[in-house]
Formats: structure tokens, C-alpha cells, sequence
């Protein structure tokens, strides 16, 4: 198999920390983003939010209660933000959906998902018919909840605790670029104080 090199830029970075586990491919960075980016990011996602929604709903109105943030491009800090991710990972930023904030509340959580689009689900061709389907998360944490919001990564039995600044992403394939179901992750309940993250998506294709 050729070597992946998103995974081969991802491993040659400073400070980075792969996750141990055959059946995904997760890293971690630490103090991705500074203290005063992440105080600038939480200021514009409480500027303007709105309710969460999810691509296939299923029925459970409380599977993800947070609120979302659309953060735009023509900020110029969302605008470098969104150039960094993408040059730390090596992925194409013109594959990237728009940059989004999301805030929890106590109380309020997105329960075990996969990022990815069920190609079997009934909006898949809605959602991914011009840009495919996803292929990276980058999601960075923007503080530290008093206490709960860790990220659960179900499959490989990972819990990922929130802490400013801190970069957690992960490949939603698998080699052979099929989707992957040890994605399945669970942002949980934030019991006490309030959780703020920003979550970047990249395509398969360039996004419009
Ligand atoms: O908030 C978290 O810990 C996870 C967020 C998440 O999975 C998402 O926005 O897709
Ligand atoms: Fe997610």
C-alpha cells in the first residue's frame, strides 16, 4: 500500500501524538491554536448561533443539542485558521467545508456518530453528490469545560478530555477509502461550565 501522505504529513509534526490503534487513524496536538485564538473564536461563535442540526435524523430529538456557529471566511482570523489546518494536515483547502463552531451548554452533547455521510442514508446524494463524502475531521478544543464534554472515540475505547487549544483529528476512511465505522465518536455531556470547539470537514472533492 503506498503511504498515505496526509498520515506520513500528520506523523512528521512537531509535538504530535498518534493514537495507538490499527483500526484508525487519530492524532492529537496540543496547543494547535494560542490562548487569545481561541478567546478571539469563542467571542464569534457566542456573536452568532443557532441550533445544531444533523444530516439523517432518526428520530431522537436530544441526539445533538449544542448550538452551531458558521464561521466565515472573509474574517481574517478564520480566514488564517482555516489556511493552517489545512497546511498542517497537507489537504487541499479548497476541499474544505465553510469552518463551524459548535458550543455546549450543561446538559448538552452530540451523541455517538460517525462524521461521515451513510451512503445508504436517505440524504446522501443531498449532502454529497458535488463534494463527496468526508474525508477529515480537524476539530480543536477552545477551552476546558469545568467538568464533562470529552470526546469518546467508542470503537478503539479512547477518551480525549478538552483543553484549550488542543487539535484532535482523524481519518474517516479507512485505506481503502470506504468509510469507517471505528470513527463512531460521542462529544458527552458537559456537566459543569461550557464547551466551545471548532470543527473543520474536508471532501472528497473540491467543496463549492
Ligand atoms: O464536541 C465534540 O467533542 C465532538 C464534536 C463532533 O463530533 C462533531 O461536531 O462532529
Ligand atoms: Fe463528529
Amino acid at each position: 500500500m503506498a503511504t498515505d501522505p496526509i498520515i506520513a504529513r500528520l506523523s512528521a509534526q512537531p509535538l504530535i501524538q498518534r493514537v495507538p490503534s490499527s483500526k484508525l487513524t487519530l492524532f492529537i496536538r496540543r496547543d494547535f491554536l494560542s490562548p487569545e485564538e481561541c478567546a478571539a473564536l469563542i467571542e464569534l461563535i457566542d456573536a452568532d448561533r443557532r441550533p445544531s442540526t444533523i444530516a439523517d435524523p432518526n428520530g431522537d430529538t436530544a441526539f445533538r443539542t449544542s448550538e452551531t456557529c458558521d464561521l466565515r471566511d472573509d474574517d481574517p482570523l478564520v480566514a488564517a485558521i482555516n489556511r493552517r489546518l489545512a497546511d498542517f494536515a497537507g489537504l487541499d483547502p479548497g476541499h474544505g467545508e465553510p469552518l463551524q463552531g459548535q458550543r455546549y451548554a450543561v446538559g448538552q452533547e452530540f451523541k455517538a456518530h460517525t462524521d461521515y455521510f451513510e451512503p445508504t442514508g436517505a440524504d446522501f446524494a443531498r449532502y454529497c453528490s458535488v463534494a463527496g463524502n468526508r474525508t477529515w475531521t480537524m476539530m480543536v478544543y477552545l477551552n476546558a469545560p469545568e467538568a464533562g464534554g470529552a470526546t469518546r472515540f467508542k470503537a478503539i475505547d479512547k477518551t480525549i478530555q478538552p483543553e484549550p487549544g488542543k487539535l484532535v483529528c482523524w481519518n474517516n476512511r479507512r485505506p481503502d477509502e470506504t468509510p469507517n465505522p471505528a470513527t463512531l465518536h460521542h462529544g458527552m455531556k458537559v456537566r459543569a461550565g461550557v464547551k466551545y470547539v471548532i470543527t473543520k470537514w474536508f471532501r472528497e472533492r473540491p467543496w463549492i
